[in-house]
């Protein structure tokens, strides 16, 4: 396909099954909150605005949890609907799901979302995105999408400025995912153009991914989405 501007992104979120996702994250909900922080992450994603987000693409074998947020985000969550970016740049994106294959691993599944996602979109751009970004806001992603460039690949570190949160690909180029541990460096040394030191202090929820209890606290800080908030609230009852 030839290159060029997107006609729009769509954003990719692998998400693994609950059973055996966020194993770093301490915490007595840990599975309620890797379903709703994902729930968080596809609803800002799709409220960025349609007229640089058109579809988010959730890639994974859990089929509850592929319910879950499909659903979701058909209804518009609360992120949704008090995102500053939604209104007025063409409403929400729609979120679609699709298995998680060949089942290989993180890097296996964002290829097979970026295939599916570049048949079912012609001329769009694939953006990877770390599904555990509970205190995103729409408008940083927003920022960050409009800050890709037009022809190949671009990059965001995490908050520790080691791992990737977010790896964009224009129409014409391949995603090439190297997530896993150094994946920024691994990214940046592939090609990709590194969007971090222009955007570092005003994407804060877009850098925060949460693997520890130590970044759920970062993320609190900065105010989690209403589905990560209503599962603490949850695990907080049932410990009490
Ligand atoms: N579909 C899919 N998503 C994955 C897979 N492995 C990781 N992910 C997702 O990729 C993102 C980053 O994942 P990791 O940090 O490696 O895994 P995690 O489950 O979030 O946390 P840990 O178990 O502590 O490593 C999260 O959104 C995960 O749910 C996989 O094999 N398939
Ligand atoms: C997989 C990655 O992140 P983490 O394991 O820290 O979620 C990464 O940053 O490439």
């Amino acid at each position: 396909m030839a290159g060029g501007r997107p006609k729009g992104w769509i954003v990719v979120l692998p998400l693994k099954r609950l059973g055996a996702a966020k194993s770093r994250l301490e915490h007595p909900g840990r599975a309620l909150l890797a379903l709703a922080m994902a729930t968080d992450t596809a609803a800002a994603a799709a409220a960025v605005g349609r007229d640089v987000v058109t579809g988010v693409l959730l890639v994974t074998n859990d089929p509850a949890a592929s319910a879950a947020i499909t659903a979701q985000a058909v209804d518009g969550g609360e992120v949704a609907k008090d995102g500053p970016a939604g209104q007025g740049h063409g409403g929400w994106a729609p979120v679609l799901a699709v298995p998680d294959l060949p089942d290989r691993g993180l890097n296996a599944a964002l290829r097979h979302g970026a295939r599916v996602a570049t048949r079912r979109w012609p001329g769009h751009g694939v953006a990877a995105m770390s599904a555990d970004l509970a205190a995103l806001r729409p408008a940083e992603l927003r920022a960050a999408l409009l800050a890709a460039p037009p022809t190949g690949r671009a990059v965001l570190a995490d908050a520790a400025g080691t791992g990737t949160v977010l790896l964009c690909a224009a129409p014409g180029s391949e995603l090439l995912p190297r997530f896993g541990e150094d994946s920024h460096a691994l990214h940046v040394r592939s090609g990709a153009v590194d969007l971090t030191g222009g955007l570092a202090a005003s994407v804060p929820g877009l850098r925060r991914d949460v693997d520890t209890v130590v970044d759920l606290a970062a993320a609190r800080l900065l105010g989690v989405g209403p589905a990560t908030s209503a599962a603490l609230a949850t695990a907080a009852a049932n410990a009490g």
